[in-house]
């Protein structure tokens, strides 16, 4: 069932809905837009607001057709100040208005009502920045993403938490256990989860609160099991460049793997000009082979 949210005066389809649409039709694979220097040279680009114009746009033509999420890393632009904002917001209205889905990885936190200005700038409709779902840190407790899931499910946009990360420093503070005796990823889990089925109107219905888990991580250290995960959109960074194989999406998410976005940046973006719409499709292809394996998990 599809559920409408009215956003102003406009109706909206919630995030999860559209989410669970575009994985349908073009797969899970989330294109990293990260316009590394180094990345820039090889491909040729200065390193300029210029530069990663002329990069952007390039993926997103690639990923047009191709796949159905982008994931701008927002402190390659943000680097390049105001010119590289400039650049940012052209890319975000080009992909929205192209029906790409686009994930402003920003990873904003703070308390409750600075963190609300963070949602308004990312997730309003109109806004200069308008992506469809953005990352943020629950850092100062899931209750202070308050406003920014209600933002979100009023104006059919989704939100990201980070939960148990990629990196390898994520282990300490993320499986450390909170005052409740649970992990801190799970207690992150759990309440995102609770958010969810109250926002549900069918069983089964992906919520907008999704969460970041790496692929690089064991979900069972952090205390988490893909029970958890229901219905709940999963950003998965860690794939390629990091370590993780695309072809172990069954084994490191189990039945979770249904709702897992994979993120991948460098191992496509390394492809160069030439060479970048044929890694979209060979990793496309890929995780389409790995998601129909039984599952390891
Ligand atoms: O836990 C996390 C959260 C976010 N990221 C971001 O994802 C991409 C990964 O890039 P690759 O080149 O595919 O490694 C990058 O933008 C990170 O900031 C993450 O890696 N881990």
């Amino acid at each position: 069932m599809r559920r409408s949210v009215q956003s102003g005066s406009r109706l909206s389809t919630r995030f999860g809905t559209r989410l669970e649409d575009a994985v349908e039709r073009t797969g899970r694979l989330c294109v990293g837009i990260d316009p590394h220097p180094y990345l820039l040279s090889s491909w040729g680009l200065s390193d300029t607001a210029e530069g990663i114009r002329d990069f952007s746009f390039r993926v997103l033509d690639a990923a047009q057709g191709a796949a159905g999420i982008i994931k701008p890393q927002v402190a390659f632009f943000e680097r390049h100040g105001s010119a590289g904002y400039a650049v940012l917001e052209d890319l975000l209205a080009a992909a929205r208005s192209a029906g790409i889905l686009v994930i402003a990885d920003a990873k904003r936190g703070d308390v409750g009502t600075s963190v609300e200005a963070y949602g308004q700038a990312w997730l309003t409709p109109g806004s200069p920045l308008e992506a469809d779902a953005m990352t943020v840190s629950a850092f100062q407790g899931v209750g202070s993403l308050d406003a920014v899931l209600a933002l979100a499910e009023s104006s059919g946009k989704g939100v990201f938490v980070l939960a148990a990360t990629s990196n390898p420093e994520s282990a300490l503070i993320q499986q450390a256990k909170t005052s409740a005796g649970t992990s801190v990823s799970s207690q992150i889990i759990g309440e995102l989860g609770a958010w969810n089925t109250t926002q549900q109107t069918a069983p089964d219905q992906w919520g907008s609160a999704g969460v970041v888990l790496g692929a690089t991580v064991a979900l069972g250290d952090y205390g988490v099991s893909p029970r958890d995960l229901e219905n709940m959109p999963i950003l998965a960074p860690g794939f390629g460049h990091q370590g993780a194989q695309l072809s172990d999406l069954r084994a490191l998410f189990g039945d979770a793997s249904r709702s897992v976005l994979v993120s991948a940046s460098r191992s496509i973006l390394s492809a160069g000009p030439d060479g970048v719409a044929g890694a979209i499709a060979a990793h496309s292809e890929e995780i389409r082979a790995a998601a129909s394996k039984a599952s390891g998990a």
